[in-house]
């Protein structure tokens, strides 16, 4: 097998505002079961598409879609700081192979990730630095995003060079499903907040880190006592999305547009075109067969939590 995928939605609040144990124990079970699954694919590269909440892409610049040539996890919400072990020179001839392909992603030497990346490295892989992986931002939380055709197309483009290093590849897809947590949105803030959107909150000073966190495990406390504190889980639509992806119609999201997604599942389900991604490369490999599909709607993560594996056919 030369390429594997694993689709994992990411949480800062894990460990901050768990919810009941059976439910901490089941997903921690699925997860166990993705790690021993790549362990033993014991990858050769992993590609790894996540968001970034204005941590690391800010209004100064905001690309839809950013390769990292190398990058480094800010440990936001008690997640893994350092750098990652990004193979450059691979990754450069990946963002020249995108381009070359008609996708016009920016780069970034110095990629700054948060929990949306440091989280699936360290509870799939095992830490930061286990294995070669080139980290792909797609836009996520700041509009205007990228539909959901670019984000495949993206997807494509990658799977194509993926496929062409002849290497073992993990695919991974870090994000959604429905949510919406307090991420603060330029269009409502002013002042301090603005100027933070716009690039100063690159480097929050420690106490403002600290009022950003409790922020938001103090909105998923009051969202498990008040589901309409938050724009609402839609774990109707998120299993639609899963059914989507599992059927291999991925092209089928390419008509549903931006502010319809963010009515119909919350602001942050954007994320999800990670996973759209994701599946897209796997899907320059041939057909695939979807398989461990795991859903709950964790009010506690402020998460439609889901899980999605897949490989090609043999
Ligand atoms: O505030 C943030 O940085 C993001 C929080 C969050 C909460 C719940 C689910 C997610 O995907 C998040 O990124
Ligand atoms: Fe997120």
């Amino acid at each position: 097998m030369t390429t594997l995928l694993q689709c994992l939605s990411h949480t800062p609040l894990v460990g901050h505002f768990d919810p009941a144990p059976a439910v901490l124990d089941e997903v921690e079970t699925v997860i166990a079961k993705a790690r021993e699954r790549i362990a033993t694919f014991d990858p050769e590269l992993v590609i790894l598409f996540s968001p970034d909440h204005y941590n690391g892409f800010f209004y100064d610049v905001m690309p839809s879609f950013c390769i990292g040539m190398a990058a480094h996890a800010i440990g936001d919400f008690g997640t893994a700081a350092g750098l990652l072990s990004v193979p450059q020179a691979l990754a450069e001839q990946c963002a020249e192979a995108v381009l070359a392909d008609g996708i016009d992603a920016a780069v970034s030497y110095r990629m700054q990730v948060d929990h949306g990346f440091a989280q699936p490295l360290e509870d799939l892989l095992g830490g930061l630095q286990r294995y070669p992986v080139i980290p792909v931002f797609i836009n996520s939380v700041a509009p205007p995003l990228p539909s959901f055709q670019r984000a495949r197309l993206l997807g494509e483009a990658i799977g194509r060079f993926a496929r062409s290093t002849g290497k073992r590849v993990l695919l991974l897809g870090s994000g959604g499903l429905s949510h919406q947590p307090p991420v603060p949105e330029l269009a409502r803030v002013e002042g301090l907040m603005a100027d933070r959107l716009k690039g100063s909150g690159r480097y929050l000073p420690a106490d403002e880190r600290e009022a950003r966190q409790q922020r938001v495990i103090s909105a998923a406390r009051r969202f498990v006592e008040d589901p309409n504190s938050l724009h609402p889980l839609n774990p109707e639509w998120d299993q639609q999305f899963l059914d989507t992806l599992a059927s291999a119609r991925l092209s089928d999201l390419d008509g549903l547009g931006n502010a319809e997604l963010s009515a119909i599942a919350g602001k942050s389900t954007h994320e999800v075109k990670t996973w759209v991604a994701a599946f897209a490369a796997l899907s320059a490999f041939g057909p695939f067969d979807a398989f461990d599909r795991y859903y709950r709607p964790i009010p506690e993560w402020i998460a439609g939590y889901g899980a999605l594996a897949a490989r090609p056919l043999a």
